[in-house]
Order: C-alpha cells, then structure tokens, then sequence
C-alpha cells in the first residue's frame, strides 16, 4: 500500500442551507490516480475548490503530505503542491499557448527563460508545440483541454487535480489525454485525483474510485468494484446509460 499523499477529511460545505459536500473523507495515496464521479450536482467541484482553496469548508479538514492546507488560499496551495484545471477553461486568451504556460511556470520559477523552457518542454509533451505561438483563444476545444493541464504542470505540482479534462472531446482524442496522463503517472509517478464523467477513462486509467452523490460519498473502491455496486447504478451509472 502507497501512503496517503492528499487525506480529505470530514469535509462539508453548505451554500445557503444546501449541503453540497457533507462529511466526505477519502485519501489519495502517492504516485496513484483516483477519480471522483458522481451525477450533475453530486459536490464534485465544490470538493475540488475546498481542497484548492476556493473557500474554507464549513467543517474538516485537507492535507497534503502531513501540511494542513485547511483555509490555505489558492496560491499558497498551489505552492505547496496541488495544480490544478478548471472545468471551463479559462486560458488568457490575448496570450500566446506558450505565454499561458509560463505564467504557470512563473508560478515557482523566478528566470523567465527558465519558465520559457519549462514550457516549451511541456508544450512538446502535450503535443502543443506547433501552437505554441497562436493565441490561446484561437485553439479548438481538444487543445484548450491540453492547454489547461500543461499550465497545470507548469507550476510542478506534486499532486494534479483535473476537472473534466476530457468532457467534449472525441473517443480518439479521449485516448490521446488518457495516454498522455498514463505516462505522467507512470514514468513521474505524479499522483492524480480526476473529476470525469467519460467512464471508459475513469475504467482505463484509475486505481480507485470516489461516487459523491447529494454530497455525500456513497461507495469507494476499485473501478471494478464500482461498476458493479448496485447504489452507484442506481444514482449515476444508470442514468448515465438510459
Ligand atoms: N458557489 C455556489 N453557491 C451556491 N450553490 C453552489 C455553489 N457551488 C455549487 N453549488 C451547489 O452545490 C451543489 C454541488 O455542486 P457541484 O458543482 O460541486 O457539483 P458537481 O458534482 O461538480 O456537478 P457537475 O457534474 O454538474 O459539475 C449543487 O447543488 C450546486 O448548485
């Protein structure tokens, strides 16, 4: 067993009397992909922002490696360890693909042409190279997508938080993302904790599996174990089907 690199402990969130995460508790554990899943409005990106710092939970507690994050704000999350996506990608339109990077970079690295190297390396790795002079409002969705988690990386983060990187695209450039996070996670043993509702993903790529339903975690196990649990069928896989 891989120790726990992210513990989400008791966490709950409540807007305006509505619970939107209530006492949920799971870990991540290092160099693994987890993901969390759930219908529409189950907590999935209220969980995300409580982990990043968005805003402060109503209760619990989130930590990374033993350092309580609890009540951090985002950059000092960021710094220490979690990179992040948004569910809208919300790249700087007027900067270049290569630009947006490197604000990522610029995140931990004070040489700009350090920062520039780092992201053109990544840039290559995401197979964003030949754009990366365009600029950023001018990518298709698939790119914006890819976009998003190189400026992600760019901060180095020890731990990847991706929501929905894949909604919207098509199977094969489904697969081209989940081969380009296998290998992160393979070859750099980066730990993953990914939103996604594209189920052929969540079944290729993670360890584990968190179902957030109501705000409340129903069941989490192996992918395996998940598709056949009558209770994740009945709240979201089923719905998902008909
Ligand atoms: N800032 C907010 N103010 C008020 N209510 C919110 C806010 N953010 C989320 N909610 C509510 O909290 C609940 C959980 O929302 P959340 O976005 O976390 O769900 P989700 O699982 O990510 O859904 P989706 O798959 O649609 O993205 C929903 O009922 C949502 O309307």
């Amino acid at each position: 067993m891989s120790d726990a690199l992210l513990t989400v402990d008791n966490l709950s969130k409540r807007f305006r009397g509505l619970k939107a995460v209530s006492n949920v508790t799971f870990t991540v554990p290092e160099g693994r992909i987890l993901a969390l899943i759930g219908p529409n409005g189950a907590g999935k990106t209220t969980s995300f922002n409580l982990i990043a710092g968005v805003f402060p939970p109503d209760e619990g507690t989130v930590t990374l490696k033993g350092q309580r994050l609890t009540g951090l704000k985002p950059n000092r999350v960021c710094a220490a360890g979690i990179g992040r996506t948004f569910q809208i990608v919300k790249p700087f339109g007027h900067l270049t693909v290569e630009e947006n990077v490197v604000v990522g970079a610029l995140a931990r690295e004070r040489s700009v042409e350090t920062a520039r190297r780092q992201a053109r390396a990544l840039l290559e790795r995401l197979e964003l190279a030949d754009q990366a002079q365009r600029p950023a409002r001018s990518l298709t969705l698939p790119d914006r997508k890819r976009l998003e988690v190189a400026r992600a990386l760019a901060t180095r983060p020890t731990l990847l938080l991706l929501d929905e990187v894949l909604a919207g695209l098509r199977p094969t450039e489904v697969d081209r993302m989940v081969e380009v996070l296998r290998d992160l996670n393979r070859r750099e043993g980066l730990t993953i904790l990914m939103i996604e509702h594209v189920m052929r993903a969540v079944m290729a790529l993670s360890d584990r599996v968190v179902v957030l339903d109501h705000g409340e975690k129903i069941a989490d196990g192996s992918p395996a174990d998940i598709v056949a649990d009558p209770r994740v069928i009945e709240s979201y896989l089923g719905a998902e089907e008909a």
